[in-house]
């Protein structure tokens, strides 16, 4: 039996007195999608910080049946875009080859075999033709894209995504979506932090809800619901279903998230 790409047993959070999230159990079938939502400071990066051995938290976390260390190779990691062009100095298949592990391929056919995969990734993420640019001088969506091809050149159990879709129009969020959900065929399962949960509706298997102190756990339905959210923010919550999207009304105010009183996670834009 395939182990979990990832389980949580009892798993806890806290800063100090300050308590996040206690209690999460999750276990996470390979090729499974998760979306993780929650307003700003709930805790959805320090949990991605945990699987990778980054952050102690309480409980168990296993991936791939395994406890978490850093630089897990059964775990790829796309993070939080945050502009920076002196660190994009390098080209995008520089970029990728990072992301391989040279000790899969042995010594003497290490290089070829390298630079063939760093091909394939670069072809599968559509990127081949701007693979030699400086990241600098590429746009949101083409680095991201690179991200990503770094972030499964070891064909991970998970694939750990904190925001990929921030600054991206609606065209390269769906093509960015569409590229991690297709992971899953290879059995990769992913959690993938989100404040727009309208472009990964359509791959999104579970959804896990964190508000400050608490979470909510299920499928779309059992959580997108007016009575689990008002729930879970102690507040009145809306949710309309328009067509294949979720809009979400409620006191942002009430959540204490300035963000949300302009993003609510599902809302529309
Ligand atoms: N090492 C730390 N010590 C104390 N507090 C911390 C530490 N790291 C994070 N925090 C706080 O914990 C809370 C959760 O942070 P985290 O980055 O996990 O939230 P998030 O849900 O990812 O937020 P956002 O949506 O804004 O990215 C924040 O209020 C943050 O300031």
């Amino acid at each position: 039996m395939t182990a979990p790409a990832l389980e949580l047993t009892d798993a806890a959070l806290a800063y100090g007195d300050r308590v996040l999230w206690s209690g999460l159990n999750l276990s996470v079938e390979p090729g499974e999608f998760i979306a993780v939502l929650g307003p700003n400071g709930s805790g959805k990066t320090s949990l991605l910080r945990a699987i990778l051995g980054l952050q102690h938290i309480s409980g168990t976390v296993r991936v791939a049946g395994e406890p978490v260390h850093q630089g897990n190779e059964h775990v790829g990691y796309v993070p939080q875009h945050r502009s920076s062009a002196s660190a994009f100095a390098i080209r995008g298949r520089d970029l990728v080859r990072l992301g391989i592990d040279g000790n899969h391929w042995g010594p003497g056919r290490r290089n070829a075999a390298v630079e063939s995969r760093v091909d394939e990734l670069l072809e599968q993420v559509g990127a081949s033709s701007y693979a030699d640019v400086p990241m600098s001088l590429l746009s949101g969506g083409e680095q991201q894209r690179l991200r990503i091809a770094q972030a499964i050149a070891n064909r991970p159990a998970l694939l750990l995504c904190d925001e990929p879709l921030v600054s991206l129009d609606i065209p390269h969020q769906q093509a960015v979506v569409q590229l991690i959900s297709d992971q899953g065929r290879n059995g990769t399962a992913t959690l993938f932090i989100t404040h727009e949960l309208n472009p990964v509706l359509p791959y999104c298997d579970r959804v896990l809800y964190l508000v400050e102190g608490s979470f909510q756990l299920g499928t779309v339905d059992e959580v997108m619901n007016d009575e689990t959210l008002s729930r879970l923010y102690g507040a009145p919550i809306e949710v309309i279903r328009r067509g294949d999207r979720i809009v979400v009304l409620g006191t942002d105010v009430a959540a204490g998230d300035t963000h949300h009183q302009h993003c609510h996670p599902g809302e529309e834009h």
